[in-house]
């Protein structure tokens, strides 16, 4: 069950703040080998893998269009009709952070403006090692798509039938069936089978987040860190207690290494929470994996609510929920956090399927200086500008002035070639 800590020092939060994590020399390692043999055994060291991490026998790394039709044909009409309420909700919030472009005339005769051109290539990684993420489909593709992505390329363990319906629905490219760090090497590296991507997104366990981190060092980009899923509440006098268990174990639920907190001012609330945990987790299929997560989260009982601020922006939780009276005025002081969900009728399992935002947030802290994947995410900002000869003439002396003082000689003169 949760640990309870009572107002704790301030000298205490960034300790009350770590996340589990694994040790993360040997996870280094271990990802180094993994990319090493994808790079020279490729095909064949995606098999290998697949056998010796997930005990699936395959003989091809790729599904054929055949077997995604198949696959997607198998869906009960009830989850189709689910997918595709989400996926509306989806498409309308992420059409809508589409900017229009602006041209600025910032001194007479100078127009400068910029464009959002789509990333060609990119790889999707869909969690599936202990349940089938379909929704991230959704999460991620739909951007893509926006965007105009010409390439998506997505892996996952998981052949769940929602898999291959709404990989069809995304407009998804190819697909594979890896899934760990050994997808993550292949969509980097390139294999036989798999195109090597610009872009990686997606979230996934340790080895996933800690593969992602690694091929970026290689030169890939990549969303962020996305790792283990965790929740932080605030609950105040106005939460219900049997809400607030239920978005604790949405989230606990999730994998052994997810964390949740939560904080308030009043014990008693802890008390009835602790007491709601009891009850709703031994309802779970789930029940191991959220005990387990249950062991390494928290329950912390502050002095007052600037101290409670102060955990939060510490803390930088993946997924904020404000169980108390005025959330949304409460929420201004929060800088740091993923998403952030307001009041009693607002629970984290919306945003993760179907209210419209993204649920490919930062985990472990990332949260102080990462966003969530969004449409910029699967764009490059081009900029552009175009002077005219009086445009010229006006910023003409600027330039030569600066090009001078930085003894760049052939700068200036690109300039006073054109004003003679
Ligand atoms: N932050 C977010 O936005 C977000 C969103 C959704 C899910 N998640 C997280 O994604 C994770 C999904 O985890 P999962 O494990 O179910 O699926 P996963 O697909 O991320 O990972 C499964 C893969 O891990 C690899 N693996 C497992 N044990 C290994 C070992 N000992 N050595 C090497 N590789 C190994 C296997 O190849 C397996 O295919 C959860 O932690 C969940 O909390 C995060
Ligand atoms: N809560 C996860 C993000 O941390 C996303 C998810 C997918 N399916 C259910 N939940
Ligand atoms: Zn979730």
């Amino acid at each position: 069950m949760l640990q309870i800590s009572l107002f704790p020092n301030k000298s205490e939060f960034e300790g009350l703040c770590q996340r589990p994590s694994l040790d993360s020399n040997s996870l280094e390692l271990t990802i180094k080998n993994i990319f090493d043999s994808v790079a020279f055994n490729k095909d064949k060291a995606l098999i290998e893998f697949t056998k010796q991490f997930e005990n699936r026998e395959i003989s091809e790394v790729l599904y054929t269009a055949e077997d995604i039709n198949e696959g997607a044909r198998l869906i009960t009409n009830e989850l189709k009709i689910a997918i595709k309420k989400a996926y509306d909700n989806i498409f309308k919030f992420h059409k809508g952070q589409q900017l229009e472009i602006k041209k600025i005339e910032t001194s007479p005769g100078v127009i400068c403006w910029q464009k959002s051109v789509a990333i060609e290539k990119v790889g999707i990684y869909i969690p599936g090692g202990t349940a089938p993420l379909f929704s991230t489909i959704l999460m991620l593709a739909i951007p893509a798509q926006i965007a105009g992505c010409k390439e998506i390329i997505l892996s996952t363990p998981a052949n769940h039938p929602a898999i291959f319906y709404a990989a069809q629905l995304c407009g998804v490219t190819k697909m594979t069936k890896i899934g760990g760090a050994q997808a993550i090497a292949a969509m980097s590296l390139g294999t036989e089978s798999i195109p090597k991507v610009h872009k990686l997104f997606g979230p996934g366990n340790q080895y996933v987040t800690a593969a992602k981190m690694y091929a970026n060092k290689m030169g890939i980009a990549i969303d962020m860190p996305a790792g283990p899923s965790e929740v932080a509440v605030f609950a105040d006098e106005t939460c219900n207690p049997a809400f607030v268990a239920s978005d604790l174990l949405s989230q606990a639920e999730h994998g052994a290494d997810s964390q949740v907190i939560l904080l308030t001012t009043n014990e008693e609330i802890v008390t009835k929470v602790i007491s709601e945990l009891e009850k709703q987790v031994e309802l779970l299929d789930r029940k191991e994996f959220a005990k387990k997560s249950l062991q390494h989260s928290k329950a912390i009982i502050l002095k007052d609510k600037i101290e409670v601020i102060t955990f939060l922006n510490e803390y930088a939780a993946e997924h904020l929920i404000l169980a108390c009276a005025e959330p949304e005025k409460f929420s201004e002081h929060i800088i740091n956090a993923g998403s952030i969900f307001l009041g009693n009728y607002t629970p984290e399992s919306a945003g993760d399927y179907a209210s419209g935002t993204n649920h490919t947030l930062p985990t472990n802290g990332f949260a102080k200086a990462y966003s969530g994947v969004n449409l910029d995410s699967f764009v490059k900002k081009i900029t552009l500008q175009a002077i005219s000869k009086e445009g010229l003439q006006n910023l003409g002396e600027t330039i030569i002035t600066m090009a001078n003082a930085e003894s760049l000689q052939a700068h200036a003169n690109a300039v006073s070639i054109r004003l003679k």
